[in-house]
């Protein structure tokens, strides 16, 4: 069953498709709600409603990732973190159907020859989640798409917050995104993310090379490693 909300979320979705950043957030969900008695006969603010719709599908995505904390909360939401939205009518009235949360990390991380390198503001996919009535078709392609055109991104160039397997698998099928990098984080890199770094890149600037370190640390893959866990 899709997710359901005490109010109507047609208003917020001009498009199918919705770029939320934190100053346009209500963290204090605890605050708007209980609806409608604390507003009564108003709508409760879109602020208050997008922090709702956020916090229910991040609680949903860690759900489906075997995570006990959600990674996407209103008031985690850093300023430089974005989070697209996804809904639709198929069903005859509006569905919240995905979420999609990046941002921008700097990272220390270890080239192919196994150097150890920092890159600023690398594009990273933080949190990514496709209600289960929707998966496999083509939905998150959709709003992936949608991010990297917003962004101006280009997938290879994306870090990975500890991809699941079906994160993994959803890069390998949509962008041919197969051999990763081994990194010390809990980052996943991909084979492409160092080609012309600073032409191809708009965000991963700032590269210096600080050593020579090779370090093969595996400790990227803890969602994957929950998941075989949970299966
Ligand atoms: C950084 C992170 O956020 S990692 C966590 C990623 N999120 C999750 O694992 C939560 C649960 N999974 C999901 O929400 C979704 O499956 C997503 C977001 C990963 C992909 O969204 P979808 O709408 O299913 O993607 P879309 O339909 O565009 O592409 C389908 C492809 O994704 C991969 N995929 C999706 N579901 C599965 C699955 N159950 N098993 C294996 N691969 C899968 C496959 O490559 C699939 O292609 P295939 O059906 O031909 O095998």
């Amino acid at each position: 069953m899709m997710v359901e909300f005490a109010f109507d979320i047609k208003h917020l979705f001009p498009q199918s498709i919705i770029r939320v950043q934190a100053h346009s957030l209500s963290p204090e969900v605890a605050q708007c709600r209980p609806y409608p008695q604390t507003n009564r006969g108003q709508q409760p603010r879109s602020s208050c409603r997008l922090s709702e719709i956020i916090n229910v599908m991040g609680k949903l995505s860690a759900d489906a990732q075997g995570l006990c904390h959600a990674v996407t909360s209103a008031d985690k939401l850093a300023p430089d973190q974005v989070v697209y939205l996804m809904a639709d009518k198929a069903a005859g009235h509006w569905e919240i159907t995905g979420l999609l949360k990046v941002g921008t990390k700097d990272l220390f991380v270890f080239d192919q020859g196994g150097c150890y390198r920092r890159f600023n503001k690398t594009p990273a996919i933080l949190d990514f989640y496709v209600h289960e009535s929707r998966q496999r078709c083509g939905q998150g392609k959709l709003l992936f798409e949608w991010m990297l055109e917003k962004q101006g991104w280009s997938a290879q160039k994306c870090s990975v917050d500890r991809p699941s397997n079906k994160m993994l698998a959803f890069m390998a099928k949509h962008y041919d995104l197969v051999r990763t990098i081994p990194q010390g984080n809990n980052f996943v890199l991909y084979e492409g993310f160092f080609d012309d770094p600073i032409t191809t890149s708009k965000s991963a600037s700032g590269l210096q090379a600080t050593g020579s370190i090779r370090n093969q640390s595996q400790g990227h893959f803890k969602r994957q490693e929950h998941e075989q866990a949970q299966d």
